[in-house]
């Protein structure tokens, strides 16, 4: 089983990139905002299919042109590498 992320400075370049801690979990957030609705919800397809290849899934909810990103890795009860690798993928899809 993936393990709760021990070298947190693996967060940094995420941090810099828009990425914060939530409060009250062990979890990353982002908000994406795209042009329009469309753009957001392709944004959404390419990342689900990235998702579904890792078999590992975002909280998210999407409103109109800006989707709200919750990433952690729920059997870890925390942030993992995955999410990690995850956050990093959204952004690659984002541009
Ligand atoms: C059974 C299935 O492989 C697990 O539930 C996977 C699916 N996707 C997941 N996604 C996330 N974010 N955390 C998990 O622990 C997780 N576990």
């Amino acid at each position: 089983m993936t393990e709760k992320l021990t070298d947190r400075t693996a967060l940094d370049p995420l941090l810099a990139n828009g990425w914060a801690l939530a409060d009250g979990r062990d979890a990353l957030q982002k908000t994406y905002t795209f042009a329009n609705f469309i753009n957001a919800f392709g944004w959404m397809t390419s990342a689900a299919i990235v998702a579904e290849k890792m078999n590992h899934h975002p909280e998210w909810s999407n409103v109109y042109k800006t989707v709200n990103v919750t990433l952690t890795t729920h059997d870890a009860d925390g942030i993992t590498e995955l999410d990690v690798k995850l956050a990093q993928a959204m952004d690659r899809l984002a541009g």
